[in-house]
């Protein structure tokens, strides 16, 4: 029931507004509770078969799990009103994270945020009120109400900047400690176009850093799903970010949304963990997609020549098929359907030029005899010389390892000098003792679908796809080949050998169809750490906007000269450790066990961040290649110089670097800053 607004006998003050909030807010949390009790009490036993109780049990399950009250998170955070009596709308709702209704009545208490009529709460504005007078904002201190903000829809002039949400701002300001909160209250009107994008839409962002890219595509994910559950629950959606700990740190926000069901993978998970490292201008090489080219060739070279023709004995009979006549058939398969189901429709053929053979000497056999010849001894001892079956690490372990298939495989695609990198020097034994490296590991899954379909899920969601390459991401478009695909990521903030230059690149080479849309306002950086960072820009990805924060952030920026860098990050660290929130102390890679001395010494405690997910210590070492999409309230970072020294893309590395802190970043150098910087 909406909270009623006191009547107006004495004048209303915030007091009396704050209480009929507060009193639908217990309603709404009893109602979730019935609604919880009630899911929780239904049982699996109404089943035909044990295996329809499995799944209706896991069901329940999972909807008791959806309807959990997290004490700390605010059942709505908005509230929209009008006063139209010929309006369809609603007079009053509450937008949440859920819908939630009163058991007897079924009234709304709570409207789910995607829901279609919720969309006003985030677009809503004077410019087009769509159909509300006034939107409220509710400040929340754990599970506790304690403030709200209303602002007028429709008597302000339209066009008029809005004043400054002094709730947004808090939820922004925030100290952020654990894993990445939703931002569900506060989803902004161009992040919410991208999140209620419709499922058949491959969207792309590209965003400056902090711009809310990763969030954007978590609640696009818990749109999707609520929008179109049946489907999606049938067909899957997977995030796919680029580490662990990554993983971890976004783990959380889905299931604050509702939703327990989504995986979460790195690439490295998805087509298996390298076992083996190479030089970046290698994986470069093989990661290009010119190597799709390469596969295909060197897998359709495991056909053979026939040897001899077929001859197939029934009963008294024997029927004969040329050795010209096999190579024929062969030939006109080749390369026109997966190896594996071309292998398939080989033996086919073969048994049904067989079956013609015998209808010509008169017989008449029927379908269940070309079955039977097609597993007969001597089709199956053609199929293996002509058509052998293959698995993926044969034919990758026989294209390394042997210069001339190489050779063969590659004319005209790639150079002698590419050639010469990818080749192995030294191979091993066998495709059993082979190792394998990330780059490697694109090539396996691409020449697997080339042998056997890969199937699709229904949406994926790719963060920070800018340092997929083009062999990756073809096997990410595989995976979503009959779905769609919402694509995260910053051009600027590519670090990989690989990394891409163009949206419409990987766009293509993910096989999907997508537009682009940029995001330029920074929820994260203070203004003036993201001016600095954003020295850089032009010598990273020339061309990109030049994102501007939502935080002024005065004092937010600190860059100081120490005579030594381990006492001065002590030093800095020790003073820092006076304010409120979390520390992460971003080193060159392989000054990380130094730093961690130094620290111990000092008595400061501290974890340091692998890249496994690990502790919650409110100070982490953070070693300069596992920063990207992490975020701490204060960043300490140790020689800038030395992270651009550490790699090719050092100063894309930097970028990174420098945009994590939320409040204040302290840069200490011993050594000059790199150039571009001043
Ligand atoms: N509309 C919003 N309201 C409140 N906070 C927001 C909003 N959008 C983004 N944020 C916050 O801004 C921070 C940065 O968001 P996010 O990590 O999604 O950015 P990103 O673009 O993926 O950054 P990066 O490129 O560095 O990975 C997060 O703390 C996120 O919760």
């Amino acid at each position: 029931m909406p909270a009623a607004e006191p009547a107006a006998e004495h004048e209303i003050t915030e007091a009396d507004i704050l209480a009929a909030e507060r009193a639908h807010l217990a309603e709404s949390r009893a109602a979730l509770r019935t609604m919880r009790e009630h899911t929780a009490s239904l049982s699996a036993d109404v089943a035909a078969d044990w295996v329809s109780k499995q799944i209706l049990e896991s069901q329940l399950e999972l909807r008791v799990a959806a309807l959990a009250d997290h004490p700390g998170t605010p059942l709505f955070f908005g509230r929209m009103d009008h006063d139209d009596a010929g309006s369809d709308l609603p007079v009053t709702m509450y937008v949440g994270r859920r819908h939630i209704h009163d058991g007897d009545e079924g009234r709304p208490l709570v409207l789910d945020w995607r829901a279609p009529v919720s969309r006003a709460f985030y677009q809503a504005g004077p410019a087009d009120p769509m159909g509300w007078r006034r939107r409220r904002r509710f400040g929340f201190s754990g599970g506790e109400l304690t403030a709200f903000e209303d602002e007028p829809l429709d008597g302000g002039a339209p066009g008029l900047p809005q004043p400054a949400s002094r709730i947004l701002t808090e939820e922004i300001e925030r100290p952020r400690t654990g894993p990445m909160r939703d931002i569900v209250a506060t989803i902004q009107p161009d992040q919410d176009v991208i999140v209620r994008a419709d499922l058949p839409r491959t969207v792309c962002v590209q965003g400056a850093p902090g711009t809310g890219k990763t969030a954007v595509g978590l609640h696009r994910a818990a749109y999707l799903l609520f929008t179109h559950r049946e489907r999606l629950a049938r067909s899957g959606v997977l995030i796919v970010g680029p580490n662990r700990a990554f993983l971890a740190y976004i783990s959380a926000v889905l299931p604050a949304l509702g939703e327990v069901q989504v995986d979460q993978a790195t690439i490295d998970d998805l087509l298996g963990e390298p076992t083996a490292r190479e030089p970046a201008a290698v994986a470069a090489v093989k990661g290009d997609a010119r190597m799709a080219d390469v596969l295909r060739r060197a897998l359709w070279r495991h056909l053979r020549k026939p040897e001899e023709g077929l001859v197939v004995t029934r009963g008294a009979s024997r029927f004969r098929l040329a050795e010209h006549e096999v190579r024929e058939t062969a030939a006109s398969l080749r390369g026109t359907m997966r190896y594996g189901n071309g292998r398939t429709s080989f033996a086919k053929r073969l048994a049904h030029q067989i079956l013609v053979r015998m209808e010509e000497r008169g017989e008449a056999p029927d379908d269940r005899v070309q079955d039977q010849v097609a597993r007969s001894t001597p089709v199956k001892q053609l199929l293996d010389q002509v058509w052998p079956k293959v698995t993926a690490e044969q034919v990758l372990f026989r294209l390394l390892s042997d210069p001339a298939e190489l050779r063969a495989a590659a004319r005209g695609v790639l150079t002698g000098e590419e050639q010469s990198a990818i080749g192995w020097a030294k191979p091993a034994r066998s495709p059993r003792s082979a190792k394998w490296t990330a780059a490697d590991r694109a090539l396996l899954d691409e020449l697997d679908d080339l042998i056997e379909r890969t199937p699709s899920l229904g949406h994926l969601v790719v963060d920070e796809a800018q340092d997929l390459s083009e062999m990756q991401l073809r096997a990410l478009g595989r995976r979503c080949a009959t779905g769609s695909a919402t694509v995260l990521g910053d051009l600027a903030q590519g670090t990989t050998a690989w990394s891409a230059r163009s949206w419409k690149d990987v766009l293509r080479h993910l096989g999907q169809e997508g537009e682009v849309t940029e995001l330029t306002l920074g929820f994260r950086v203070p203004g003036s750490v993201l001016d600095f960072a954003a020295r850089l820009l032009p010598y990273v990805a020339p061309g990109l906007a030049v994102p501007r924060s939502l935080r002024p952030g005065a004092g937010a920026l600190t860059v100081r000269r120490v005579p030594e860098l381990a006492a001065g990050t002590v030093e800095t660290l020790t003073a820092t450790l006076e304010r409120e929130g979390s520390i992460g102390v971003i080193v060159p890679d392989d000054a990380v066990p130094a730093y961690a001395d130094a620290l111990g010494e000092a008595g400061l405690a501290h974890g340091v961040l692998g890249p496994d997910p690990g502790g919650d210590e409110r100070v982490l070492i953070v070693p300069a290649s596992l920063a990207k999409g992490l975020e701490y309230d204060h960043v300490i970072v140790a020689e800038p110089a030395a992270i651009v020294a550490a790699e090719e893309r050092g100063l894309a590395r930097l970028y990174v670097v420098l945009t994590r802190a939320v409040s204040t970043l302290t840069v200490l150098h011993r050594a000059a800053l790199p150039t571009e910087l001043s």
